[in-house]
């Protein structure tokens, strides 16, 4: 459910402060109590929805959201008062701010609209220039918050604005709020503000927005990142900065060089703070954190669209007792952007770059997409597959990985092949599609890389790709809360179609002027074939649009000229092993060893598998030989059992699998040892070593 916590021990004036939070997510309470109580659920609104000047509601709605008031004080005896009063001050707001215009509805001016809020007019100017006129819901509900000097763990799904929800505040804090007359000015005056992020490209990213914004105000700013020279980043800090963003790794070694001084800090920000804290930063987080010299007077902000019970935890240590919590996603089934179409297709490794291409023509909508893959070396194979694709990891050096991503975004090339590391946090816009290779190991992970696209309110595809056999993504799906839409790959004969209609509708706008030119070609062609003239022109389109021949895709693996077969048998098929000792009755060994992707059907009367093209008619003669047994090509893919999350289990003990899909992909040792050291480490919390490096297959 969508919530504010507000600690218990805060005091009722801050509370009376907090008027302008958004009507639609007013549940308060404190943060220890939320974990003690499960909370009902409410919906979440669209942050297009709200993002209109005008928000029209009817008077259901309203009884509605009074009821869900009364409803949840009710519930929670304890957070009564706060709720209360926040609910008054907010009628309150509502009411000034209503105009009838009919019967059934009334216009109400959005409550999230900027001049709602503490915002000076330099600031203002700046975001409407940015086209920004109202604020997003986590925006709205702890601006106040913020500029009033609490801690606050802010949560909201990707793409819903967190980076403007603790720029704005501060900037005004600094400027015009209580953090005004203490923070240091002048030449070489100590930063006031710190943010860490757990990626350079995050930092810059971080780093534009506190560029624009406070150099609207007159602040400055500088980024501190690894990879880049010292020597300037030591200047800038010589001279005096007010904001510093950065990863903790370069941040740290600036503090030994005796660089930086952070005992003058006002507010310090960890974004993506589940990240970081994950990737091993704990202790370089700590160290930078501990050079304040009054802890009670920082205030610290931790946001991220996913923080896992273990981070609440760990916050406690970072944020004061009476730090509050804005969570836009709370008890929430889904966890993962709304703003999305989630889709599953399963797909071989070895069919991955022919298959690709496809989903980029079907789903990218002509815009930017992004790949993720598990390693780096994937990354590096797959871009130089994929034409006009560019990889991005972190084995690519710093000013590379910058131009890369510089020319991503401008458009340069359109399709970016990552690791992780463009996993968080990326804005990059008109980014339409999310392919991910295989599924990732952690439900974070899908939740950023699905969220790098619908942002702000668009819409988006993410596509993850799966190997039937191997992958397995129940726990992503119940963890996540998405339900995954199932496809088949896209049949390269229906693109070519789609192309060829594309392909004669522009023939009428080609110029006659080419006709004379073409023209003793064509008839010397009509003279000398055997087939009709629109046959002819069949083929001149299939040219034109780059095809020579139309291959078949098979749904289970997605391989070219391979076709999917369902095995039938008299009994239930209950393992694999089964169903490779009833093909044996009628098939010889290298047949048999020749398929692919052996699943079972989630029926158990069945097992599907993949047969090259060219060996069909020899599988479905062979069934003759075979009482009891049958063979038929599926037009669509039935649904298959999920394969067992442990290792080791049905597959993993049956003779033939032992090899974990060794036959299917030649063996899983490459990726194995790294995944599971990782899936290891996680289950743990935390990591205690040092950062980026831990992550080698970034
Ligand atoms: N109030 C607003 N109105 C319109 N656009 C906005 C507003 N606030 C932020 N945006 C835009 O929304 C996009 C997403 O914002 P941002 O990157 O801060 O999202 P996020 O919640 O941090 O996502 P993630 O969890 O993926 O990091 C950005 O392009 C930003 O400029």
């Amino acid at each position: 459910m969508p919530s504010v916590v507000v600690s218990e021990s805060q005091s009722l004036d801050s509370k009376k402060k907090m008027k302008k939070l958004n009507p639609e997510t007013p549940e308060v309470d404190s943060l220890e109590k939320k974990s003690q109580k499960e909370k009902k659920s409410k919906k979440t609104k669209l942050p297009s929805e709200l993002d209109s000047n005008i928000v029209t509601t009817t008077k259901k709605d309203k009884k509605k959201r009074k009821a869900t008031e009364i409803d949840e004080t009710d519930n929670e005896e304890e957070r009564s008062e706060t709720s209360s009063e926040m609910g008054d001050a907010m009628n309150l707001n509502m009411k000034k701010k209503k105009m009838k215009v009919g019967d059934d509805d009334e216009k109400v001016e959005n409550p999230n609209a900027v001049s709602n809020f503490r915002i000076s007019e330099p600031l203002r100017e700046t975001l409407k220039a940015k086209g920004i006129e109202s604020l997003f819901p986590i925006q709205a509900m702890t601006f106040d918050t913020i500029l009033d000097g609490a801690d606050l763990v802010g949560r909201a799904r990707t793409g819903q604005g967190k980076t403007l929800a603790f720029v704005l505040p501060i900037l005004e804090s600094l400027i015009n709020g209580p953090t005004v007359a203490s923070r240091k000015k002048g030449y070489g005056r100590a930063p006031s503000v710190l943010v860490l992020l757990p990626t350079r490209e995050l930092a810059t990213q971080v780093f534009s927005d506190f560029e624009v914004y406070g150099g609207a105000l007159g602040l400055t700013s500088c980024c501190l990142y690894g990879g880049s020279p010292y020597q300037p980043q030591q200047i800038q800090l010589k001279r005096g900065v007010d904001i510093v963003v950065g990863t903790p790794g370069r941040i740290k070694d600036h503090i030994e060089r005796g660089n930086i001084d952070f005992s003058s800090l006002k507010f310090r920000v960890l974004d993506e703070s589940d990240e970081m804290l994950r990737m091993g930063f704990v202790e370089d987080v700590e160290l930078i954190l501990g050079k304040v010299e009054d802890a009670n007077k920082v205030q610290t902000l931790l946001f991220s669209a996913t923080l896992p019970d273990w981070v609440k935890h760990i916050s406690s240590k970072f944020l004061k007792k009476d730090k509050k919590t804005a969570d836009l996603v709370g008890n929430e089934k889904m966890k993962a952007s709304i703003n999305v179409r989630h889709i599953v297709l399963p797909c071989s490794s070895s069919a991955r770059s022919q298959l690709i291409p496809d989903i980029i023509r079907c789903y990218s909508s002509g815009g930017r997409t992004i790949i993720f893959t598990e390693t780096k070396d994937s990354a590096s194979t797959l871009a130089g597959l994929l034409p006009g694709a560019r990889a991005l990891h972190g084995d690519i050096q710093q000013a590379t990985r910058e131009v890369t991503l510089s020319g991503f975004r401008s458009g340069k090339f359109s399709t970016l092949v990552a690791t992780n590391v463009a996993a968080r946090g990326l804005d990059i816009d008109d980014v339409q599609l999310i392919i991910q290779c295989e599924p990732p190991r952690d439900v974070e992970a899908y939740i950023h890389r699905s969220g790098r696209t619908g942002r702000a309110g668009k819409t988006g595809v993410a596509v993850m790709l799966y190997d039937p056999r191997k992958s397995n993504f129940s726990r992503i799906e119940r963890e996540s809360g998405v339900k995954f839409e199932h496809i088949s790959a896209p049949q390269p004969a229906d693109i070519a179609k789609a192309a060829g209609a594309e392909a004669a509708e522009k023939i009428n706008e080609i110029s006659d002027s080419v006709i004379p030119v073409f023209m003793a070609a064509a008839e010397e062609l009509l003279s000398t074939t055997k087939l009709a003239p629109k046959e002819l022109l069949a083929k001149a389109l299939a040219k034109a649009v780059g095809y020579t021949e139309i291959k078949s895709r098979s749904f289970l693996t997605s391989m070219e000229n391979y076709v999917t077969v369902l095995l039938g048998c008299e009994r239930p098929i209950y393992t694999p092993s089964f169903a490779y000792s009833a093909l044996r009755r009628f098939l010889p060994e290298e047949k048999v060893e020749s398929i692919k992707g052996l699943a079972l059907t989630a029926d158990g009367n069945g097992a599907v598998f993949d047969v090259a093209a060219e060996d069909l008619d020899a599988f479905l003669a062979g069934q003759e030989n075979a009482a009891g047994v049958s063979l038929e090509v599926v037009k669509s893919l039935p649904p298959l059992q999920e394969r067992e999350q442990t290792r080791g289990g049905r597959f993993g003990g049956g003779g033939r699998f032992g090899g974990g899909g060794g036959r299917f992909y030649g063996g899983r040792g490459g990726r194995g040892g790294f995944a599971d050291r990782r899936n290891d480490r996680f289950s743990r919390g935390p990591s205690r070593g040092r950062g980026h490096g831990n992550n080698s297959n970034w």
